[in-house]
């Protein structure tokens, strides 16, 4: 029998040149348990992902600010105070880096996206203002209400589908995976991780990205 999962997305799923790595689409639906993607994308991202690989939508979106697991939605939080820190950042010059019709953010509901190539001290400064977190995650800034975390996600997920946390095996690869690691009984990251997501996991595999999440699979089986 092999044990539910938390997958992230970007850096885990992912080829190194970025986009969906084919493999996918073989190893997820394969899976004989439950698969929920975790990640700091926008809801309908990770939804769209389990509607073309079709495989039930389970998903813990924006850093956990949104839970949606066997029909059950669950909004954890509001987005007032990261958009008005964004708003504040936006108002002093900075620009959130994804053009006019900012598809990043347009369904984003609990929390805002910022491209990497932003001022990142005028970012932190108008987030600190407003008691908004900034969580780097390689491929995004986020700026998150403070305690939102994938990690209560996936505690909320557990129990909706019938599991303990602790039955989960979870791979990904940044610091907002963290709280993912702690959550679970047992978590990869893969060798691309950051520094934070290689110290909080119990095993750090020898190959990256997609090749790293099917290396974590295999050692399940
Ligand atoms: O959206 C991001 O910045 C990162 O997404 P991830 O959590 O799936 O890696
Ligand atoms: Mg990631």
């Amino acid at each position: 029998m092999v044990p539910p999962l938390v997958l992230d997305i970007d850096g885990t799923l992912t080829r190194a040149s970025g986009g969906i790595d084919p493999r996918v689409f073989e190893a997820l639906p394969a899976w004989d348990a439950p698969v929920v993607l975790a990640t700091g994308k926008a809801f309908p991202y990770p939804v769209a992902l389990c509607h073309f690989l079709q495989i039930p939508e389970r998903v813990i979106a924006e850093h956990g600010g949104v839970v949606y697991v066997d029909d059950e939605v669950r909004v954890t939080v509001d987005a007032d105070r990261p958009r008005a820190a964004a708003e504040a950042f936006v108002d002093r010059g900075g620009d959130l880096g994804w053009g006019a019709a900012d598809t990043v953010n347009r369904w984003r509901e609990t929390e805002v996206a910022v491209s990497l190539d932003a001022d990142e001290s005028l970012l932190r400064s108008a987030a600190a203002e407003f008691g908004v977190d900034v969580v780097d995650t390689g491929y995004a800034y986020h700026l998150v209400t403070p305690g939102v975390e994938k990690g209560d996600g996936v505690r909320s997920a557990a129990e909706t589908l019938g599991y303990d946390p602790a039955d989960f095996v979870a791979v990904g690869d940044s610091e907002n995976d963290v709280s993912t690691f702690e959550a679970v009984g047992e978590s990869f990251a893969v060798a691309n991780a950051d520094d934070r997501a290689r110290a909080a996991a119990d095993h750090v595999t020898e190959g990256a990205h997609m090749d790293g999440t099917l290396e974590a699979l295999a050692s399940l089986r």
